[in-house]
C-alpha cells in the first residue's frame, strides 16, 4: 500500500471498527549489536532493513468490531505475540498504522504490567490505577480480586517470589476486572491449573456476553472453538487468512496439522 492508500483506508474504515490496522509492520534487530543510532532515527534510511533487522509482522490489514473474538494462530515466532503487543501499543508499527479506539486489558506477558519488587498488594492498586480505576473503586473490588486469584496469603509477598502460576491468578483476576473494551489474552493461561483455567473461561465468556472485543493468541484448538467467531492465521510475519475460525483452523490443521 502506498501512504496515500493507507490514509484513504484510514479515513473510509468503517466508523464503528474498535481496532483499525492498515498494512502494519513491526521490524526486529535478530543481533542486539545491530542496534539502530539516533541519527538513523530521523533519516530516510532508517525505513530500509539494515543487516540483522527482519520485519516480524508485515503488510498486516484487518478491522475488529465491537464484541468480536479474535482467535490468533501460527506456528512459534510467526508474530501472534508481536500482533497482540501492537494492538495493546505497547510497540508501534515501524511502517502502516494502528487505530484502537478505548481502552485495552493487556494479558500479554506472564509479567506484563506487574512491577516485581513491588507486593501483591501494591501492583493490584498500581495496574488498576493505570487503567484509570478510582482508588475507592479498587478498594471495592479488591477482596472480589484476591478471592478470585486465590492467593489471600501471599498479598504482601513480593511479586517476583510468586509461582508462575501464582502470577497469572493475580494478573488474570486484576486484568478481568478492569472496564477497558478490549481484553487481549497471550497464551499466558497455559501455565494456570486445570480449574483455575476453568475459572478463567467461564470469566472470558461472562465479559464477551457483556459485549467486550477478545483477541486470544492459543495453541489449544479447543479453547479457540470455545471463544472465538474470527480467526487471524500468521505465517512468516503475514496475515494469510482472515476468515471463520472453523475455517482458519482448517487451513492451518492442513499446513502444519499432525497427520
Ligand atoms: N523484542 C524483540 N526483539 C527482537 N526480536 C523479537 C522481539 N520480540 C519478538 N521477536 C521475534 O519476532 C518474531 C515473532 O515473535 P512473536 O513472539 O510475535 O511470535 P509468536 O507467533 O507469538 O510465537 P510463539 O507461538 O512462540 O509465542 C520471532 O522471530 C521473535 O524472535
Amino acid at each position: 500500500m502506498t501512504q496515500s492508500d493507507i490514509a484513504d483506508r484510514a479515513a473510509t474504515a468503517p466508523q464503528t471498527a474498535v481496532i483499525s490496522v492498515t498494512d502494519a509492520g513491526i521490524r526486529y534487530r535478530r543481533n542486539r549489536r545491530a542496534r539502530r543510532n539516533f541519527k538513523d532515527l530521523f533519516s530516510a534510511r532508517a525505513r530500509k532493513t539494515r543487516p540483522g533487522e527482519f520485519w516480524a509482522l508485515r503488510h498486516v490489514t484487518f478491522d475488529v468490531q465491537p464484541g468480536e473474538a479474535i482467535g490468533v494462530v501460527g506456528r512459534n515466532g510467526q508474530g501472534k505475540s508481536t500482533l497482540l503487543k501492537l494492538v495493546a501499543e505497547v510497540v508501534l508499527p515501524d511502517e502502516g498504522r494502528v487505530g484502537v479506539r478505548g481502552g485495552v486489558a493487556p494479558l500479554i506477558e506472564i509479567t506484563g504490567g506487574f512491577v516485581n519488587d513491588l507486593s501483591v498488594r501494591e501492583n493490584v492498586y498500581l495496574t488498576a490505577g493505570l487503567h484509570g480505576m478510582k482508588r475507592a473503586e479498587i478498594q471495592a473490588r479488591f477482596d472480589e480480586i484476591i478471592e478470585f486469584a486465590e492467593i489471600g496469603d501471599f498479598l504482601d509477598t513480593p511479586y517476583k517470589h510468586l509461582s508462575s502460576g501464582m502470577k497469572v491468578r493475580i494478573a488474570f483476576a486484576v486484568v478481568s476486572r478492569l472496564e477497558e473494551p478490549i481484553i487481549l489474552v497471550d497464551e499466558v493461561l497455559a501455565v494456570g491449573d486445570r480449574a483455575f483455567k476453568e475459572k478463567c473461561y467461564n470469566r472470558i465468556e461472562e465479559l464477551l456476553a457483556g459485549g467486550r472485543t477478545l483477541f486470544i493468541v492459543s495453541h489449544s484448538e479447543k479453547d479457540l472453538r470455545r471463544f472465538c467467531s474470527r480467526g487471524l492465521y500468521l505465517d512468516k510475519g503475514e496475515l494469510v487468512l482472515d476468515a471463520p475460525i472453523a475455517d482458519v483452523l482448517d487451513r492451518y490443521n492442513a499446513d502444519y496439522g499432525v497427520k
